[in-house]
């Protein structure tokens, strides 16, 4: 049973002064302050909002005010580098824990935390250290001293067997409520459905009625959503070298738009962009063919080196020129923090409604418009389903429930994908368990122009006969190289 906080900063009025001193941010965005003051009050608080809504800020101003050290907890190695990297630079001292941690920086940090009296204020861990000896160690004895402030759970939904991303190894986080009672738990998550979120509570032994649930809108009105319905027989490439030729072109046109372009010294090509491919060979040669066309675009796969890997997105957030559109795997885009992406492609359907609104939430961070497009043929969804089975073929029952909500999550993206009836915004609400209808101000190819969206579905899909003809030939069985 979680009892009273630790010793806390009597004072919320310090808020304001260190969101501007600390964090160079002059207000709040909505509802930010009261996450804050209710971690701040040591509550356990869940949060669910919107990609790029700010949820780093709820649990990073509060380690700044308050007394101790906060155990930040991700899955997410380049996220965490990211983070601390960014934290430091504001003068916070932040650190991570993970499998890439040197044996002298281990050493530091254990040293540091043996001390009881960390100068760390936030230290990011993999749930994986999380369950080491020597690491558990050293948190008993901060926390004898008083000085565990808080633990953060970033990216909750991994604790969830009927989540998108499970990792079992999140599982035995359960360890910081059952050892220290005391210490108040914040989840932070964009993707939770309902029972994903009952999951998580319970998961972690924090009681839902008893803790702060802020469930924000995962709605992203600046976000324009489209579905392109596509064949085998036919190639997506031209279709999307059109579109962002033209993309170019409106830049170049606009007279007031060319003024600000050429007074901030961009190019009227500078359009920064992610096309998300399954498999490594295809992001080589579509960057390479971009690049032919004059598009300037690199690959990003784990297949590649790290020093190249480094380089290309360290020139993609600097908009340097040759390297405006990122052609790459889902192991990119997770915790990148570019603000100015104008669009996310996905070449063929993603794996999951999830991974999709995750990855897709990368677009308009600053807030302006970012295009979403799917490319969608009836041949890629059944490779979809082929992968999937050739994924869980042998998987213990252990992951059944994982498998189910994975089926499920596929199903309502074919149907997100299928759908010429619906606002796309309200079919993201409506999937993560949101009421209400959101706004959309023609930023879906549905509010835009739903006759037209019937037509293209009717003219570019092949129909489900010839489909099930060519699955009885065996024509969708696909290999598994490069995948990732
Ligand atoms: N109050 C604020 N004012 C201005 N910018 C802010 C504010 N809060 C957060 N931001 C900025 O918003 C961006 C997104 O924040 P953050 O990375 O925490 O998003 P997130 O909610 O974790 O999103 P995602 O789930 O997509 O990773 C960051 O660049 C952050 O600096």
């Amino acid at each position: 049973m979680h009892t009273m906080p630790l010793v806390r900063s009597d004072s919320c009025i310090d808020i304001d002064f260190t969101l501007r001193w600390k964090f160079g941010k002059t207000a709040f965005r909505p509802l930010q302050r009261d996450v804050i003051i209710a971690a701040l009050e040591g509550r356990d608080v869940f949060v669910q909002a919107a990609t790029s809504f700010g949820k780093s800020l709820c649990f990073q101003l509060p380690a700044v005010i308050d007394h101790g050290i906060t155990i930040v907890i991700s899955p997410l190695l380049s996220l965490m580098t990211d983070q601390v990297n960014a934290l430091r630079n504001g003068g916070i001292e932040a650190c991570s824990f993970n499998s890439n941690t040197t044996y002298q920086e281990r050493q530091r940090l254990l040293a540091d935390l043996g001390t009881g009296h960390p100068l760390t204020r936030l230290l990011y861990v993999t749930p994986e250290q999380c369950s080491a000896e020597g690491f558990r160690k050293a948190i008993n004895i901060v926390h004898e001293q008083r000085e565990l402030a808080r633990i953060a759970v970033d990216e909750a939904h991994c604790i969830s067997e009927w989540g998108h991303d499970f990792r079992p190894t999140f599982k035995g986080l359960k360890w910081f409520r059952d050892s220290f009672p005391d210490i108040p738990i914040m989840c932070l998550t964009a993707t939770a459905t309902v029972q994903v979120r009952h999951d998580v509570i319970s998961t972690l032994g924090l009681v839902e009625e008893e803790m702060k649930v802020f469930t924000m809108t995962t709605n992203r009105e600046n976000l324009h959503y489209e579905v392109r319905f596509k064949c085998d027989d036919e190639d997506n490439y031209p279709d999307f070298l059109r579109w962002i030729k033209k993309v170019h072109q409106r830049r170049a046109d606009n007279r007031e738009r060319r003024a600000e372009i050429i007074a901030r010294n961009e190019r009227f090509d500078g359009v920064s962009g992610i096309i998300y491919n399954i498999f490594r060979q295809d992001c080589e040669e579509l960057a390479a063919r971009l690049c032919k066309d004059g598009i300037g675009a690199k690959p990003y796969h784990a297949g590649l080196k790290n020093d190249e890997k480094n380089e290309t997105l360290n020139r993609w957030v600097d908009g340097d020129a040759g390297y405006d559109v990122i052609v790459a795997t889902t192991a990119f885009g997770m915790g990148i923090d570019k603000e100015n992406v104008r669009f996310v492609v996905h070449w063929q359907i993603p794996k999951s409604f999830e991974g999709f609104y995750q990855e897709a939430g990368r677009a308009g961070r600053d807030g302006n418009a970012g295009a979403c497009i799917v490319y969608y043929s009836r041949e890629d969804r059944d490779r979809a389903f082929n992968r999937f089975a050739k994924d869980n073929k042998g998987k213990d029952a252990n992951s059944r429930y994982n498998l189910q909500a994975r089926m499920k999550s596929l199903q309502s993206l074919i149907e997100y994908c299928e759908n010429v009836e619906v606002c796309k915004h309200k079919l993201i609400t409506k999937y993560f368990g949101e009421k209400e209808r959101p706004a959309c101000d023609y930023a879906c190819d549905f509010c835009k122009d739903a006759k037209t969206l019937k037509k293209e579905k009717n003219r570019g899909l092949k129909d489900e006969e010839w489909i099930s003809t060519q699955r009885d030939m065996g024509r969708f069985d696909i290999g598994y190289d490069g995948y990732n």
